[in-house]
């Protein structure tokens, strides 16, 4: 069965075929008129890769450390919400196949299992560093609870997400009613299956997520209440990322939120270079959004990224086969990546540069970036 799945587009595919189609449009549906969801991925596309040839490249190395410690490859799982939708282990074969990879994992807030559990899963299979995934809450006393129980399972950031202060309008739920399937919970968050069954999908997320957060208000309060690094995920602007080294955070994620947020912002990968130019080198630059392919991660180290993070795939992943399925996910990554390095002549992730880029130019010959 895995030997027809050579791409992420053949396993998106696989995947439809295992789940609702209200589960599938959850997954895999992005804000309003989908702009920003075709945008994240069509982006990648007016990128040539510049080879140069005839260099030794026998010996790659793909590797990064991230956490203190080295990972495989530049790629990690980003957190995504309700994974035992897509397979009954849910988070924690995701936990399983990162670990098995090489690679670190995003615990969303609204995982179905604990971070207690996915942390435990992963760390049984090999070496492998968690973040923990947090919304500004109203209930300042159980988004703390939050933070300590990731504290404690190990993790080792929290990734705050700042672009929710409300959800995005996702007119898939609407349409297909959607509800979490009855039995699955959300131990983070402290909800059961039949509290959950009680209220809208938007109704839950509006009662527990706080539209009054701020610089102000979050990160001092994360610094006083743990040694976590603190990482802003859902940046698009170098003004944010001017505010996030003012606030003193480690890192950001150039993310839109894989396009399920605010419709109509710009593709992850064209929000990058003005990012990187504003950091200049003052604080971690990573991206999610769109990225399929190993040449999509080659592209977004050459323009300054550190390192990249997938969602859906992931998710697709689970659904096709489990822990086995996020293996082939990140296995076909991992070879069309190294094997895209080998091709364009690098060695080690120092070579990629934007000297490896050139755009496309509808009415010209390609630009050199
Ligand atoms: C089904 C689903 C659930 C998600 N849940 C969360 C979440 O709970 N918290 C969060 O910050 N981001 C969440 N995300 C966004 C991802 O972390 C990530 O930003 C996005 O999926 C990246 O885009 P990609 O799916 O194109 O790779 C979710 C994404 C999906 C598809
Ligand atoms: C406590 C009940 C809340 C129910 C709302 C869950 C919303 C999950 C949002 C996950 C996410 O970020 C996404 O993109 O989807």
């Amino acid at each position: 069965m895995a030997n027809k799945i050579l791409s992420i587009a053949d396993l998106e595919e696989a995947a439809s075929h295992s789940l609702s189609v209200s589960a599938r449009d959850f997954f895999n549906s992005g804000a309003t008129n989908q702009v920003t969801l075709y945008d994240n991925y069509a982006a990648y596309r007016k990128y040539r890769l510049l080879p140069r040839v005839l260099r030794d490249v026998s010996l790659v190395d793909t590797g990064i450390s991230l956490f203190d410690r080295d990972i495989e490859f530049p790629l990690c799982v980003s957190p995504a919400g309700m994974q035992a939708m897509a397979h009954p282990e849910g988070e924690m074969a995701t936990s399983r196949a990162c670990a098995k990879m090489g690679v670190n994992m995003g615990v969303s807030s609204y995982a179905n299992h604990s971070v207690e559990e996915i942390t435990v899963a992963g760390k049984e299979v090999g070496p492998i560093n968690h973040v923990m995934q947090l919304y500004a809450m109203n209930d300042k006393a159980k988004q703390e609870r939050i933070v300590r129980r990731a504290e404690a399972a190990g993790c080792k950031a929290i990734f705050l997400t700042a672009d929710s202060p409300v959800l995005g309008v996702r007119w898939n739920e609407w349409r297909n009613g959607f509800m979490p399937p009855v039995g699955l919970g959300y131990p983070m968050y402290e909800r059961t299956s039949t509290e959950i069954q009680q209220q809208s999908h938007d109704d839950g997320f509006s009662s527990t997520n706080s539209d009054s957060h701020s610089w102000a208000t979050e990160i001092p309060w994360l610094r006083r209440v743990t040694k976590m690094e603190i990482w802003i995920k859902g940046v698009l602007t170098p003004e944010d990322v001017e505010t996030a080294i003012e606030y003193g955070c480690d890192g950001v994620i150039i993310s839109n939120h894989g396009g399920r947020q605010l419709d109509e912002t710009p593709a992850t990968i064209d929000a990058l270079p003005a990012c990187v130019k504003a950091a200049r080198g003052r604080i971690k630059i990573h991206i999610d959004g769109g990225i399929r392919s190993g040449v999509d991660i080659f592209k977004a180290l050459a323009l300054g990224a550190e390192c990249c993070w997938v969602g859906r795939p992931a998710l697709w992943g689970l659904a096709y086969d489990g822990q086995q399925g996020v293996e082939l996910m990140l296995r076909i990554l991992f070879d069309d990546f190294k094997r895209c390095m080998q091709l364009t002549g690098c060695r080690s992730i120092s070579d990629i540069s934007s000297a490896s880029l050139a755009i496309v130019n509808a009415y010209g010959p390609l630009a050199r970036l």
